[in-house]
């Protein structure tokens, strides 16, 4: 694996939590992303070499709309970029971490993406990202 690529962040309102992490980084999004297949309407930020995703959910019973409900907002995943990802799933399942995606599948910002479950890994979900 390579270097962080983003850090997930759920939050009850895009809006709002685009206007607090603007103040917060000094920047503003430098783009909004709604991914259909995953629930989600999404913001992203540059901080210096660091991506932070804000994640917002729009489906009632969506990943972000459960974590919501059950965690409240805060840290909801780590990304990692990888250069391939179907060699890095195949070897982290041969490690014995649950996959949440048999292929990859489309992310946000030009990625492809899959996921480890959190039960797996400490508690954390983790993305794999690779350009698309
Ligand atoms: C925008 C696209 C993409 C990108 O390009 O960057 C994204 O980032 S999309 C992000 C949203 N999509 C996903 O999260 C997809 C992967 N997630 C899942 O498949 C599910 O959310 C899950 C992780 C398998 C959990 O689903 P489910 O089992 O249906 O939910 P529960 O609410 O019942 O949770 C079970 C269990 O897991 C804990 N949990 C859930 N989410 C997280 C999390 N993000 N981090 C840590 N733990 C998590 C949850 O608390 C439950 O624990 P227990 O109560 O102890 O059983
Ligand atoms: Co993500």
């Amino acid at each position: 694996m390579n270097k962080i690529e983003h850090i997930g962040i759920a939050v009850n309102d895009l809006k709002t939590s685009n206007n607090l992490f603007e103040k917060l980084l000094g920047v503003a999004a430098y783009k909004e992303e709604e991914v259909a297949s995953e629930g989600v309407i999404t913001s992203f930020f540059k901080t210096g070499p660091n991506k932070i995703e804000l994640l917002a959910s729009t489906s009632e019973d969506g990943p972000i709309a459960k974590f919501l409900a059950k965690k409240g907002e805060g840290i909801h995943h780590i990304a990692f970029a990888v250069d391939d990802i179907i060699a890095e799933m195949a070897r982290l399942k041969k490690e014995g971490f649950i996959l949440l995606n048999e292929v990859p599948k489309k992310g946000a910002d030009n990625k492809l993406v899959a996921f480890v479950h959190p039960k797996s890994s400490n508690g954390v979900l983790i993305e794999l990202c690779q350009d698309a």
